[in-house]
């Protein structure tokens, strides 16, 4: 049997991404589950599933391991992978921003430090802008920094924007709107032609379908 190989981010984005499988009609029942399994097969849907962690969903594309995956536009933005991004999801909706303390300005900076998750993102925003910084690279907690004084701002997700009034932080600057993709592998869209666009087919008629009911 041909399986389609899927790539699922396992982090705050799966709860949405099984119900977008649900809702085009696989079985998920064995995904809900709470074990700690990492590949999962849904014969009836030739679908085997594998759980990853959202930053190595695009290393899994692009090296064919998986045929497609989901994961956040951040996370491609930072890795620039060789892939295809097929479909906006819209779901995993947040921002990019720039943050800094309530009253700071980023005005007249010559030398900016920046702490963020996404240092290439970061380099190439403020490149455009001319302003020259210090990317100061974190894997967690970002806000702290400019607390601290580790940095003059940050570079990071924004949702509801609870975190950073939490620690007496403003948006700055948007940088960019954020959802979820499909990914393709870019040798699956050749070898499994068929299944692979009439999965996308039936995605993509859902997501229109939930942002018409929107
Ligand atoms: N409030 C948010 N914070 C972080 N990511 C968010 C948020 N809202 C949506 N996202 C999206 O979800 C993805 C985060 O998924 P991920 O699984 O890495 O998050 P996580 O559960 O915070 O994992 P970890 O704690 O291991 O970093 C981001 O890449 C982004 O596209
Ligand atoms: O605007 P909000 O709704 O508050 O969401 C944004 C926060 O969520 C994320 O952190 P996460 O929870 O992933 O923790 P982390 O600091 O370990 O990355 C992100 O890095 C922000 O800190």
């Amino acid at each position: 049997m041909e399986w389609i190989k899927i790539g699922l981010a396992k982090g705050r984005l799966l709860e949405e991404e099984i119900k977008l499988l649900r809702n085009i009609g696989v079985d998920c029942s064995v995904l809900t589950s709470k074990s700690r399994q990492l590949v999962f097969e849904i014969p009836e849907n030739n679908l085997q599933v594998v759980m990853l962690k959202a930053p190595d969903v695009p290393t899994y594309v692009e090296h064919g391991i998986v045929d497609m995956g989901i994961v956040g536009k951040d996370v491609l933005l930072e890795q620039e992978k060789q892939l295809y991004e097929v479909v906006d999801l819209r779901l995993g909706k947040c921002r990019l921003s720039v943050a800094g303390k309530d009253g700071d300005t980023m005005e007249g900076k010559k030398h900016l430090r920046v702490a963020t998750k996404y240092p290439n993102i970061a380099k190439r925003y403020f490149a455009e802008k001319v302003q020259s910084v210090e990317i100061i690279k974190q894997e967690g907690s970002v806000e702290l920094a400019p607390i601290l004084g580790l940095s003059d701002v940050i570079l990071d997700i924004v949702e509801t924007g609870n975190t950073l009034r939490a620690n007496g932080l403003i948006v700055m600057e948007d940088v960019m709107e954020i959802s979820a993709r499909l990914v393709l592998n870019k040798v699956s869209y050749k070898t499994k032609k068929d299944m692979v666009r009439k999965l996308i087919e039936r995605i993509n008629t859902e997501v229109d379908k939930q942002s018409f009911n929107v």
